[in-house]
């Protein structure tokens, strides 16, 4: 039934004229690399403030859609006349289609001068309110209209030249387009938090150079897969973009660490893991760090700690989940479809110590760490590997 997907994005529109053009731009060539990614095929045409990809297979597009950065909702539509009879007959045709119970309600907009049209948009309303009503008759329903709160929406867009009607609108991660923005570096540990921050920093429209840091004995095999399994479903996310898990060894600082630095070893190793990112940043021309940290979720994470922690780094660390609950945090990794390898049980032993600090002062981890421990961190990060991820 559907022909068209109608694409939409928020936050661009307030930019200035030049600016918002060149986010439309990327917009538009991230969509078509989601559809190459994914294999469908359709035509994109651009309008102002909107996107529209014409396809055979509207609800898969849609989809796509609404997985791309930059999108606030995507709805699969009809395309149809802009006359009352043509946009009537489609609704009552979409209303047998796919009404399931329950009030109903029409929605209707009109864009465009306004005499491009020989109607109001609330004659749509009344007279496609009337289609549905007798298409809900004939499916032996009980129409009823609720226009505050109706258990089934039908929508129509109404332009001068076409008119759209669609009963849906499927939610995009909104922000501004993947590659509007410089990059940055994300420590990844593959948990549940680090992944959800590193797509809460694309939605932004950076680009993440995933960075893993290797425990050794402490964190095992299977702990470095699992990292590696959130991040290709990051990647899925930015079809186009060329994304490598950087993997840092750092298995013989850490079992250093646990002798040299006593029970300030965590704040000492998450130095350490900054400074090795910072390095790699360097290198890979990255703005900034990202970490799944927020306060007080572990003694690591005090207000006090992260203090401690930034220290070591003189790019900005972002944390994007810095005020989140874990029980929304959770349901984000959830939806973005980086849980379940989140949550493998990886049997990777605990580095904290049986008391950790949870107040401590710049002064005295800095004197328990080692004197060398960024050098030894930039000798890991140039160390490292760099695995292809695919998308
Ligand atoms: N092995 C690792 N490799 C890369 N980054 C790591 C690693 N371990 C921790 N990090 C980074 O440090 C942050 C804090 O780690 P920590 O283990 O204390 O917290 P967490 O809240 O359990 O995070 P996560 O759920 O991401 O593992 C992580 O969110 C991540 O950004």
């Amino acid at each position: 039934m559907y022909d068209v997907v109608l694409v939409r994005h928020g936050e661009l529109g307030v930019k200035s004229e030049q600016v918002r053009r060149k986010m439309e731009d990327r917009l538009a060539d991230n969509l078509q690399a989601m559809l190459d990614q994914r294999g469908l095929s359709g035509d994109i045409e651009r309008r102002r403030n909107r996107i529209f990809v014409h396809t055979d297979d509207a609800s898969a597009v849609a989809d796509a859609a609404a997985d791309t950065f930059g999108v606030v909702s995507a709805s699969p539509a009809v395309t149809v006349e802009p006359t009352l009879d043509d946009i009537a007959d489609a609704l009552g045709a979409m209303a047998e289609a796919a009404y399931d119970g329950g009030s109903f309600a029409v929605d209707a907009t009109r864009a465009g001068p306004s005499d491009a049209h020989p109607f109001a948009s609330t004659d749509i309303e009344s007279e496609g309110g009337a289609a549905v009503f007798e298409a809900i008759e004939s499916l032996g329903g009980e129409p009823v209209v609720d226009l505050d709160d109706p258990d089934f929406e039908l929508f129509v867009e109404c332009r001068s030249d076409r008119a759209y009607v669609f009963v849906e609108k499927r939610s995009g991660p909104g922000g501004l387009p993947l590659g509007t923005q410089r990059p940055v570096v994300a420590l990844v540990s593959g948990g549940i938090d680090s992944p959800v921050a590193a797509w809460k920093l694309m939605t932004r429209g950076c680009p993440v150079v995933p960075v893993y840091v290797d425990l050794g004995d402490y964190g095992g095999p299977d702990h470095r897969a699992r990292a590696r399994a959130t991040v290709e479903t990051l990647a899925g996310y930015a079809p186009g973009e060329s994304m490598s898990l950087h993997v840092i060894d750092a298995g013989k600082v850490v079992s250093a660490l646990e002798v040299e630095t006593g029970d300030l070893r965590m704040l000492a190793l998450r130095r350490f893991m900054l400074a090795a990112a910072e390095s790699v940043a360097e290198d890979v021309d990255a703005v900034g760090l990202v970490t799944g940290e927020a306060i007080g979720q572990k003694s690591s994470q005090t207000s006090a700690n992260l203090a401690v922690t930034d220290a070591a780094a003189t790019l900005p660390v972002h944390r994007p989940l810095v005020a989140m609950d874990k029980a929304d945090i959770t349901n984000l990794a959830r939806s973005i479809g980086t849980f379940e390898d989140a949550t493998v049980d990886t049997g990777c032993n605990r580095v904290a110590p049986a008391l950790p600090e949870t107040n401590a002062s710049l002064s005295a981890v800095r004197a328990a760490e080692p004197d060398d421990l960024f050098e030894r961190a930039q000798a890991c990060a140039a160390d490292r590997e760099v695995v292809p991820i695919e998308s």
